[in-house]
């Protein structure tokens, strides 16, 4: 049997380990200001943030990571060690999908990292407007979820925006029903965002049959409309039951226990290469015979995997559809290259609307 070793003896070792981790850390921060510095001198003025190099630096550690803390546990540490690095070197400002408390601004900390200047924005519309007119660096926006498919809004927008897509980002979305009242009973509306009511449909014909639900601009709003009455109730995040002071009445609500919700970051900004990304491209062949043939042929002849394809009205013509494109790899690979290059003689339009790192974790 071990010797248990006294509570006393193992806090001071811990004291000890936190000494050194609090000066290696500051150690980093300097580091970061001094390549502010650097970046200066080369002539750069106004964004610090580098999306390829955060990420080839948390896929280091997470290859590194001996344990036994969790992989997904380490790089969440460095994320946030390199989101306050950065705000040392310059603050990004990130619009997401407002109020407080909505899944995109859980996406936009886990992309970013705590030390982000998030700003809430009302409407995917507005966030676009908002990256296109400078007035934040960033966007974070809803693209897909697993159970509900695209966010139409989100794909339409690029067909006119000049903006990029720089990264992506992954939430497991878990849904609460959450209010004033104590239980299910006597609740005589439900408000949510109109793709959580989606993703819980079933719930609700099943436990709050013939309960009017509304649809409103965000899980958040919904938190704050119920917060102002004693009979509804609102589904969103755990984070809107907190900052609205509910009741979470029941957890876990959405009809797949898988529920995700794939965002995208939006800006100016191209991510260079990190030998791990994916291209994002917006196609449209015209109302002709075999236009499908004509994109997927040269990817294929180029050993170019598709990870997802979408396709949306042109708003151009009767039957005259858009495609959106996944591919595995970044425009600046050779392969990416040489196919883009060869899917531009088979279709009308072609728009690269970026190239950025696989999320980490
Ligand atoms: O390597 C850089 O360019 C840095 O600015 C340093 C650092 C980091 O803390 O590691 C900080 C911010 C960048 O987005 C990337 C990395």
């Amino acid at each position: 049997m071990t010797a248990i070793i006294p509570l006393s003896e193992l806090r001071e070792k811990i004291d000890a380990i936190d000494r050194q981790i609090l000066e290696l850390i500051n150690q980093r921060a300097e580091c970061a200001m001094e390549v502010a510095r650097t970046k200066i001198a080369e002539g750069e003025t106004n964004t610090f943030y580098r999306p390829d190099r955060e990420t080839l630096v948390l896929r280091r550690i997470k290859e590194l990571n001996p344990g036994p803390l969790a992989d997904e546990t380490a790089v969440r540490f460095f994320r946030e060690l390199m989101s306050a690095c950065l705000a040392l070197e310059k603050p990004l400002e990130v619009a997401f999908l407002g109020p407080k408390g909505t899944f995109t601004q859980q996406a936009t900390f886990k992309h970013f990292g705590h030390a982000v200047n998030d700003i809430p924005v009302p409407t995917i519309n507005d966030i676009f407007n908002t990256v296109e007119n400078g007035h934040c660096q960033f966007g974070v926006v809803p693209v897909e979820n697993s159970t509900e498919g695209v966010v139409a809004h989100t794909l339409d927008r690029f067909m006119t925006s000049p903006l990029q897509i720089c990264g992506e980002v992954e939430i497991r979305v878990h849904q609460n029903l959450m209010g004033k009242m104590n239980d299910l009973s006597g609740i005589t509306e439900v408000f949510s965002h109109q793709q959580s009511l989606a993703q819980c449909r079933q719930w609700l014909s099943s436990y709050l049959p013939g309960v009017e639900c509304t649809a409103v601009s965000s899980n958040a709003e919904a938190a704050r409309l119920a917060a102002q009455s004693n009979d509804k109730a609102a589904i969103a995040g755990a984070v809107a039951a907190e900052l609205y002071d509910l009741k979470i009445i029941e957890k876990n609500i959405e009809d797949d226990s898988n529920n995700t919700t794939r965002f995208i970051i939006i800006g100016y900004q191209q991510p260079a290469s990190t030998g791990h990304d994916k291209t994002s491209i917006l196609v449209s062949t015209g109302n002709q015979p075999g236009a499908l043939h004509k994109i997927l042929g040269p990817l294929a002849d180029h050993g170019i995997s598709m990870t997802h394809i979408e396709s949306r009205p042109s708003r151009q013509g009767l039957w005259d559809y858009v495609f959106f494109i996944d591919l595995n790899g970044h425009c600046d690979d050779d392969n990416v290259a040489k196919a883009l290059n060869a899917l531009k003689h088979n279709v009308h339009m072609l728009k690269v609307l970026g190239s950025y790192p696989k999320a980490v974790i």
